[in-house]
């Protein structure tokens, strides 16, 4: 496959993996047994894209379980920050991969890969160096200390054809602000799994959450 063919392929799944849920879940997962009872939970909930970050070292036997056990989820890999582990999140069976920020090395290296790349960027020069790539879609972090709503709008004056989900700083409160943006597709954020019910082993809370979320941002989303 030549690389055009493959830079559009990848930013078709990424717009097919964004357009299921209004948030993606942003998961750090401390020990395996948590794993799939909360991604079971965001998934019944009505949110079935979750990205794990690999700031974990069970990050990636993580991402293996959901691949394996929940064929309703996308799950993809979070905090990559060079090629080792995104080879390493593709081969436990990571969809798409997001980086916080952006590499040259990155995003080169990613360009010849099938599992397609949300790269991270925070200012209007990272947007220009990943877009002559060819990029068109990114994560736009840490959203909210980077001007938030505002920032995207500005971007959108001088590169009107990419489009972002915002991360870092989002509440429910916050996130119609940034989806009613025409260059937003959808946001993420930790929010939806507060520490507190992950220690009670409350499943049906962060279900709840998912589900409140979802009808509130998505109200006529079938759950
Ligand atoms: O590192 C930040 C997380 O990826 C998402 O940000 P958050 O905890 O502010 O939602
Ligand atoms: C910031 C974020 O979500 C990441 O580490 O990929």
């Amino acid at each position: 496959m030549n690389n055009e063919t493959l830079k559009q392929q990848n930013i078709t799944e990424i717009d097919r993996i964004c357009s299921l849920s209004p948030v993606i879940p942003v998961l750090t997962f401390n020990t395996l047994d948590e794993v799939l009872p909360i991604a079971e939970a965001l998934v019944k909930g009505g949110l079935p894209v979750l990205e794990v970050t690999l700031r974990t070292d069970i990050a990636l036997q993580a991402i293996k379980l959901i691949a394996d056990s929940l064929p309703n989820a996308q799950v993809g890999a979070g905090t990559v920050l060079n090629p080792k582990q995104y080879d390493a999140a593709c081969e436990a069976g990571a969809t798409f991969i997001v980086t916080p920020g952006s590499t040259t090395e990155l995003l080169e290296h990613a360009l010849t890969h099938k599992v397609p790349l949300l790269p991270g960027i925070q200012t209007i020069s990272e947007l220009m160096h990943a877009y002559a790539l060819g990029y068109k879609r990114f994560k736009f972090f840490p959203a909210e200390v980077s001007g938030g709503v505002n920032a995207l709008k500005a971007f959108a004056g001088p590169i009107g054809d990419v489009r972002f989900c915002p991360t870092g700083g989002i509440r429910l409160e916050t996130a119609a602000d940034y989806l009613n943006l025409n260059n937003v597709m959808c946001v993420g954020g930790s929010w939806l799994t507060p520490q507190a019910l992950i220690n009670q082993q409350d499943w049906q809370a962060i279900q709840q959450i998912a589900r409140d979320t979802v009808f509130q941002l998505r109200p006529h989303q079938n759950i």
